[in-house]
């Protein structure tokens, strides 16, 4: 569907006139569960996951048969300052190797039956290093948004958004920390892999963004610190709430993309469950801020919407147990 916006501001409206769940289908769902085989509560937070699902899908028994995975990626200006231990013509290549199947998203997407679509965005052209100017213009990030609002298939019933920038642990981290507060030392973590040194160059980097582009506005913290891959990730999962398409989120940059649209409007993210906590060190204090319980802990620091895309696995067990199981009344099993 064409994105309903034109600039930040009709985004704005957009993003606030998206709608809710279902409140038939959750309280259909509810007194579904309640009567499954299995005594009350024993598939744990699986029965919550169910619910909340059939409520934005309006459907109190619904199935999960199109996920879609979409990486964004985008190359980053700030890699001139040194923040990465890998350069940026791996964002490149790596999406060449996404084109050709090779990567981790691949095969995880191909294992829980998700189909995967990847979008460059402008490569050839990175951001503008945000220590010295706003990484895009206004209409550069727009139109990322729009990319992003585009990119989702409206007949897909399960979102993970994923990225691939090298660069962007450094944006990330600046965008949460001028969107949820605290200091560039509370956000910055070694990303890839960079040493003690990297660290403390990357730290003091972030800490100059936010000096330069200090602003309360969550949207233009996306535009000033962020990425096209962010923007566009933040108007994927904006899109997915328009069309009531429940979202997984992956790592530290999707959460930092996703807090922009938690700050900018109040539970914006009610149609989003996180899926994993990331090996980056500040995904914790992330979680913490947005309110979400990550569904795995498997040490990831990969990114490319890896940890969502193994959450898949996880919600679609919930929904098939809560749609698939029979009731005490149609086993003739004894209820307590
Ligand atoms: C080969 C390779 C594959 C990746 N896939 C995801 N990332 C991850 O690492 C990057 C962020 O880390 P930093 O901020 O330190 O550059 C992003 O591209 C992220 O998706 C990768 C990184 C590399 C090197
Ligand atoms: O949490 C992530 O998504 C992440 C962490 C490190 C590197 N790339 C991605």
């Amino acid at each position: 569907m064409q994105a309903p916006f034109t600039s930040l501001s009709t985004f704005r409206d957009a993003l606030a006139a998206a709608p809710g769940p279902d409140a038939a289908a959750t309280q259909g769902a509810q007194d579904r569960n309640g009567q499954l085989t299995k005594p009350p509560g024993a598939l744990g937070r699986l029965e919550d996951l169910a619910i909340w699902y059939a409520g934005w899908r309006g459907d109190a028994q619904p199935q999960i048969t199109a996920p879609q995975v979409i990486v964004f990626a985008g190359n980053h200006g700030v890699c001139a300052q040194g923040v990465s231990a890998f350069p940026s013509e791996v964002t490149m290549q790596m999406v060449a190797n996404f084109e050709h199947g090779g990567a981790a998203i691949n095969q995880l997407s191909k294992t829980f039956g998700a189909k995967m679509d990847v979008y460059p965005l402008s490569l050839d052209t990175p951001t503008a290093d945000f220590t010295t100017a706003p990484a895009m213009t206004e209409e550069e990030f727009t139109r990322a948004l729009q990319t992003g609002w585009n990119a989702v298939d409206p007949e897909t019933d399960l979102l993970v958004t994923g990225e691939m920038g090298i660069g962007n642990t450094t944006s990330a981290a600046a965008v949460a920390a001028a969107v949820l507060g605290g200091d560039a030392a509370d956000w910055t973590g070694r990303g890839t892999g960079v040493d003690d040194a990297g660290l403390a160059r990357k730290t003091d980097v972030v800490g100059r963004g936010l000096a330069l582009h200090a602003t309360s506005d969550p949207l233009e913290a996306l535009r000033c610190l962020g990425g096209r891959e962010l923007a566009a990730m933040a108007g994927a999962i904006a899109a997915a709430r328009h069309h009531r398409i429940p979202v997984i989120l992956d790592g530290f940059i999707c959460c930092a993309a996703a807090a922009a649209l938690h700050k900018a409007v109040d539970g914006a993210l009610d149609h989003a469950v996180a899926g994993h906590l990331s090996a980056e060190g500040a995904h914790q204090r992330m979680l913490d801020a947005l309110g979400k319980e990550p569904l795995l802990r498997l040490g990831l620091r990969l990114g490319e919407g890896s940890g969502a895309a193994l959450a898949i696995g996880v919600l679609k067990g919930a929904v098939a147990c809560h749609s698939g199981m029979a009731t005490f009344a149609e086993a003739g099993v004894s209820d307590g």
